[in-house]
């Protein structure tokens, strides 16, 4: 049995975490629930940054807020000292609703609306990861008209195949995000950029997918940056004052995730970086990361109730959870594997194999499949873990099944910080339908 950060078990045999117990939070705020190990948090963003500073690198870690964002995550990422890496006006208004400092947050996103651009503009934001060429104009005029110098850098698809699901692939040269190195894409948009009267080009951008487990794609992706700034210095005399590397880096879901630890993603990337810039006399840049899995992904654990079973003879055994893919659709979405125990049970002999089903009209609703698990019961407590990126932030409605609440622990105590959804919260944005009907009953 894996435990992630403060996790453990305590002396009643529950799940604890951050000095809570998990059963009691379960009984409180009721099941589903998201908990963050918030100690967990800082320590995976400490590490970040204490290897830039150890490295004497100026750098920014962003975190990926697309992972799990909520005002109190935003005021919690500006406490420990995090930039903000946003994708939409959502993203983007949360973080100003958390009083996020402006100057850190930086806007992604493959079709920003005129509308985000406009917000992105007006809140003096700190950078816009510009992605295509309609971008680059919309940006321009709106800058024009509101008479603001905006800070940007051009995300580029180096065309690395890192090794990953394929869904969470992004830097491969056939990709929806950012201009095309191979093509001149990406040159053409630098001249762009270079000479646009309100776009102050800061550098350029990469990010070649999720949950990598190896730096020989990083290394490679930012090879290719790097040829490509030395390239644009040569031909058109700009020089990068930032190169932006982006996320991605993997997290142990499962024993058979091999993640490296946050010093040596960085400082194998750094070493050939500084070689690089050493070797062409370059400047060195200001690094930037955004990693979003791999600082919260394995705070947050999902505490579920168990339901019904359905035990089909020499063929397989369902345990049924009040959750599913409306609170974790990344297996249904990506096969994507996880660990599990009883939550009130921590100790016991797993004596059975399970296969534990959500409760969503759709055979493709499981969770985990072939769980080693102690025969379990209705009112026990299942906690999966590695929840905490891309769990509460793609969870959806499907079957009308309310969005669970999410709570913060650390040092023996817990805050809600954002409440289960109600019946009410599920029809408040619906208008009632205006029959036109002639015919009455
Ligand atoms: C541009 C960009 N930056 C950062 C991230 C964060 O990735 P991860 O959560 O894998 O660190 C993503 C998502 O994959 C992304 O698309
Ligand atoms: N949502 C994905 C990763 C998103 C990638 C964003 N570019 C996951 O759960 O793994």
């Amino acid at each position: 049995m894996y435990f992630h950060g403060t996790s453990k078990v305590n002396n009643k045999g529950h799940l604890e975490i951050g000095g809570v117990d998990t059963i009691e939070l379960a009984n409180q705020y009721g099941t589903p629930l998201y908990i963050y190990d918030i100690a967990l948090f800082r320590e995976r963003a400490r590490d970040f940054q204490k290897t830039f500073q150890n490295l004497g690198v100026q750098a920014q870690v962003a975190y990926a807020s697309k992972a799990f964002s909520s005002v109190a995550m935003f005021q919690l990422v500006k406490e420990v000292g995090l930039s903000l890496d946003v994708v939409s006006g959502g993203e983007l208004y949360t973080a100003l609703v958390a009083d996020f400092p402006v100057e850190r947050i930086h806007f992604h996103g493959n079709n920003k609306s005129e509308e985000e651009l406009e917000m992105a503009v007006k809140n003096k934001i700190g950078c816009v990861v510009v992605d295509n060429f309609l971008e680059l104009s919309m940006l321009n005029e709106i800058c024009e008209k509101h008479d603001y110098m905006m800070p940007v850098l051009l995300r580029v698809t180096p065309g690395i195949n890192a090794h990953t699901h394929d869904y969470i692939l992004t830097g491969q040269e056939d990709s929806k995000f950012g201009f095309d190195l191979q093509s001149g894409q990406a040159h053409e948009a630098m001249k762009i950029a270079f000479s646009a009267s309100n776009l102050d080009l800061l550098g350029i951008h990469c990010h070649i997918g999720s949950q990598i487990f190896e730096t020989t794609g990083f290394k490679l992706a930012a090879g290719k940056l790097f040829e490509t700034l030395k390239d644009w210095k040569e031909t058109e005399g700009f020089e990068a004052r930032v190169v932006n590397l982006g996320g991605g880096f993997g997290i142990r879901y499962t024993k058979e995730d091999t993640p490296l630890p946050a010093s040596v993603y960085v400082e194998e990337i750094i070493a050939d970086v500084k070689a690089f810039v050493t070797d062409h006399a370059l400047n060195m840049p200001e690094i930037w990361i955004e990693p979003g899995r791999s600082l919260v992904g394995d705070a947050g654990t999902t505490i579920y109730s168990v339901g019904s079973k359905k035990e089909i003879p020499n063929i397989r055994h369902y345990l049924a959870v009040d959750g599913g893919m409306t609170d974790n659709i990344r297996p249904a979405l990506y096969q994507a594997k996880y660990e599990a125990v009883l939550a009130n049970r921590v100790n016991d002999v797993a004596d059975d194999k399970v296969s534990i089903a959500g409760k969503c009209c759709e055979s493709g609703d499981m969770l985990i499949w072939d769980l080693p698990l102690p025969k379990a019961n209705h009112k026990d407590y299942l906690a999966v873990f590695c929840t905490g990126a891309y769990g509460y932030a793609m969870a959806n409605n499907y079957n009308r099944i309310t969005r669970p609440a999410v709570v913060f622990v650390e040092d023996g105590e817990a805050q809600l910080v954002i409440r289960r959804e109600s019946f009410e919260d599920l029809v408040r944005l619906d208008v009632p339908y205006q029959s036109k009907s002639k015919v009455t009953k």
